[in-house]
């Protein structure tokens, strides 16, 4: 096993009707700003039942904030917070409302040009303004860990940064909230959460025997959920083992002590910043890829998972391989998404042009042995053609 740090210090209040605990996490005195998405907070009710939560205190708000959260829309919200002299930042949403309001608690304390805290991969954070999270939209973990991705419109930039300082303070997970996705969201989380584990997992065995068998536990549970959800869209039991799994997938103990492989989200961060294709659709397309062009550097894992998660005993060693590539295409498809960049209209000139931004943004050793080059990105994005 590799040695490791591990630090988690999210409060979870988990469950129908925890939102009513809310005061209870905020000082008297905080001055709070609520920061949510779009219509969707205030139509589904969340929005109400969170004012309603906040009572008599003193608190503002700030909607607005797009999926894949702008610097731009942000910087606007860091205005608000310094003019209004906020003290609590209480995001209501999904991963980008989450995610902007980590930019937002770190940019509202920073002295300087609050983008450095994004391309110092949030080494310059320096103060921030706490926060704490509804989640409307299970995806991302981001309600359990310090890591916040952002985009600049400007420049058509997404990049990510994490600091300990803008761990959630508390997150409420009430699964009920989640109902109002529309299924497209929903299966988006489900893949976003499967990919999240994988990247955690499918890598070269490292005797974290307690991670691995962890990581099979999710991915075991996100495969029957994708194959429930859809036809369930309102069962309690569904949605809420799908927000307990999601949270875990990126909390940060599931790749403790063990290699971690990234290269299928920083590829597909590129996609979406240039194509504007939803987060979880980039990662359908890429993963499978990545699999097939690191069959060989992966080869246990894929075994291992291939008998341990899936079950699959007859054939020779390849064809368990090639099962495992082709079942993974399979569940992403069932779900509805693309497995190629053809079904996004993507060719040839595309693919340069991705690479052109994983090379402008210094991704050119990625993967769990540092080798992926932009050569081997070329080919995974080719792969996926
Ligand atoms: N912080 C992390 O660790 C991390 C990890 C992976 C991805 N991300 C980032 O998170 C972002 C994606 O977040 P996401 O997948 O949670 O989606 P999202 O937050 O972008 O939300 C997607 C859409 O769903 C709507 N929505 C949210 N909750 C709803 C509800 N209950 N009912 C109806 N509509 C609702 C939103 O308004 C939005 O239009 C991307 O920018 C991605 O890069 C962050």
């Amino acid at each position: 096993m590799l040695n490791f740090e591990f630090y988690n210090p999210t409060k979870i209040l988990f469950g129908r009707g925890m939102i009513a605990k809310l005061d209870e996490q905020l000082s008297p005195s905080a001055k709070v700003l609520v920061l949510y998405g779009g219509a969707s907070a205030e139509k589904s009710g969340t929005l109400p039942e969170v004012r309603q939560a906040l009572g008599q205190r003193n608190f503002k708000e700030f909607g607005g904030i797009e999926a894949n959260p702008t610097y731009e829309t942000l910087m606007k919200a860091v205005e608000v917070v310094r003019s209004e002299g906020i003290d609590f930042l209480l995001a209501v949403g999904g991963g980008s409302v989450m995610d902007g309001t980590k930019f937002v608690s770190a940019a509202a304390k920073y002295d300087g040009e609050p983008w450095d805290i994004l391309t110092s991969q949030g080494e310059a954070v320096q103060e921030v303004v706490p926060l704490g999270t509804v989640v409307t939209l299970p995806a991302t973990g981001s309600e359990m860990n310090s890591l916040s991705v952002i985009s600049r419109q400007s420049t058509g930039d997404k990049l990510l940064f994490g600091n300990p300082k803008v761990f959630p303070r508390f997150s409420i997970l009430d699964p009920t909230r989640t109902y109002s996705l529309p299924m497209r969201q929903v299966v988006n989380g489900v893949a976003d959460s499967f990919v999240h584990v994988m990247e955690q997992y499918m890598t070269y065995p490292a005797q974290g025997m307690v991670q691995d068998r962890y990581a099979e536990g999710l991915l075991s549970s996100i495969l029957e959920i994708g194959g429930k959800i859809v036809d369930a869209p309102e069962d309690y039991d569904v949605r809420a083992n799908m927000m307990w799994v999601a949270t875990q997938a990126l909390n940060g103990l599931v790749g403790a002590g063990v290699p971690e492989d990234w290269t299928t989200h920083m590829i597909g961060h590129e996609l979406t910043a240039k194509y504007h294709i939803d987060h979880a659709r980039t990662l359908a397309v890429v993963f499978p890829a990545l699999l097939k062009v690191r069959r060989d550097s992966k080869r246990e894992k894929l075994l291992q998972y291939a008998s341990r998660v899936l079950h699959l005993t007859e054939g020779t060693d390849d064809e368990r391989i090639d099962a495992v590539i082709a079942q993974t295409e399979a569940f992403f498809e069932s779900l509805g998404m693309p497995t190629r960049l053809s079904g996004y209209d993507i060719g040839q000139e595309g693919i340069t042009a991705i690479v052109g931004q994983l090379e402008q943004h210094g991704m050119t050793a990625l993967g769990e042995h540092k080798d992926i080059t932009l050569e081997i990105s070329r080919q995974i994005l080719e792969t996926a053609a």
